[in-house]
């Protein structure tokens, strides 16, 4: 199989909404995912809390396996080269936008990316709840940057009351327009809203401090409303997993996708597309509006089935199996051009059009995963 591509997150937010918070969540509840954290100054990392193995240049290599650099926005793409090299091992990249630059044009940045093992992790935008309208006096830009998240964090939601906290949800999920928006207190999110965690089985070395920390953590603590009924992803969020035998009817999973919910966050898994393509199985990778296919041969003697798992909040789980099982019942009546609509979204286009409006961004990110021509 060939080299994966690593999901890039941008991480964005004003000061001090808790941004490097949620990153040192991330970088504790890694386990055996391998994190690399691009920031413009290590100040407020836990450095210390992961047991620094080795400093070489800008890098910091943490005793986690996780990479942190720090970097200057012109030399992204060096880093992100560095970054995505076997060697590294890296999982998944996650960009600290504090101080670097607007975090539109560090999306823009990432979609450009001519890097091949670049893939759009999504835009991620935490906000201060305790000081939401503060913010936004002192930074109308923030409902640009709303309009563009993929995920919106409404942080602090411990220093506000239960209502306000409903009223300022519901405020934000309207200004985030095609993102979905999550409560948390501390940052603590679901880090499999953003990437995947290695399986158990592949962790290495003994369990750490904060595995252990983290394993004794009541579940409530982990998201954001405390109710801790769901043992994988929190409550604060719905996941869907959809397996099946029977090939999809490409057409009507386009139909789907194209048409998939504003809090239907992350998509993930491979899809077969039976005799429309029988060589191939196509790994479908969805963040906000990005969506991105990659065919790949299948391993001799695989099992053809398809597998998806659907992450989002405010999501209609059965709505979305309902949907899901059409695709599958329909697929006898899929015809060889049903393929092209799938094919759109193999490869990355880079779009040059640069207005500094999400609307437009939005339209960058969904067209990113369309061929030029
Ligand atoms: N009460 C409360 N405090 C928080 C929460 N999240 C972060 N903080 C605190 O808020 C302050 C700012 O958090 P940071 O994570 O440094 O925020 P930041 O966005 O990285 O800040 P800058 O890098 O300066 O832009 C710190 O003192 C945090 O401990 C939260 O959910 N609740």
């Amino acid at each position: 199989m060939g080299r994966q591509q690593i999901p890039v997150v941008v991480l964005a937010g004003f000061l001090g909404s808790g941004k490097t918070t949620l990153l040192n969540q991330l970088l504790r509840r890694s386990r055996g995912t391998r994190i690399g954290a691009l920031v413009n100054d290590f100040g407020a990392i836990e450095i210390d809390a992961m047991a620094v193995a080795g400093q070489v240049g800008s890098t910091v290599s943490l005793g986690n396996g996780c990479l942190c650099c720090a970097v200057d926005v012109a030399e992204l793409d060096t880093y992100l080269e560095r970054l995505t090299r076997p060697e590294a091992g890296l999982d998944v990249i996650v960009i600290e936008a504090s101080g670097l630059a607007e975090p539109v044009e560090l999306v823009r940045m990432v979609l450009a990316s001519e890097n091949p093992y670049v893939l759009y992790g999504g835009l991620v935008e935490v906000v201060d709840a305790a000081e939401y309208a503060s913010t936004r006096e002192r930074h109308p830009e923030l409902d640009r940057h709303l309009a563009a998240a993929d995920l919106v964090v409404l942080n602090k939601s411990d220093r506000v009351a239960p209502a306000e906290l409903d009223r300022l949800l519901a405020v934000v999920r309207e200004r985030a327009e095609h993102g979905a928006v999550t409560p948390a207190a501390h940052g603590r999110i679901d880090p499999e809203l953003l990437f995947d965690r290695r399986p158990q089985t592949e962790r290495y070395g003994q369990l750490s401090f904060d595995d252990a920390r983290e394993e004794d953590e009541p579940e409530g603590c982990r998201g954001g409303h405390g109710d801790g009924h769901d043992g994988h992803l929190h409550a604060a969020y719905d996941s869907v997993a959809f397996t099946s035998t029977t090939p999809l009817h490409p057409r009507l999973l386009m139909d789907f996708l194209d048409a998939r919910p504003e809090g239907l966050y992350r998509i993930k898994g491979f899809v077969d597309f039976g005799p429309l393509d029988p060589g191939h199985v196509y790994t479908l990778h969805a963040v906000g509006r990005f969506l991105r296919f990659t065919p790949r041969a299948w391993e001799p003697g695989e099992e053809r089935r398809t597998q998806m798992v659907l992450i989002g909040s405010g999501i209609d789980p059965d709505a979305l199996s309902t949907a899901l099982d059409g695709c599958r019942d329909q697929a006898g009546q899929a015809e060889e051009r049903h393929l092209w609509s799938v094919l759109r979204f193999v490869r990355a286009d880079e779009d040059t059009a640069d207005p500094d409006d999400p609307e437009v961004l939005r339209t960058e990110v969904a067209d990113a995963g369309r061929p030029v021509g």
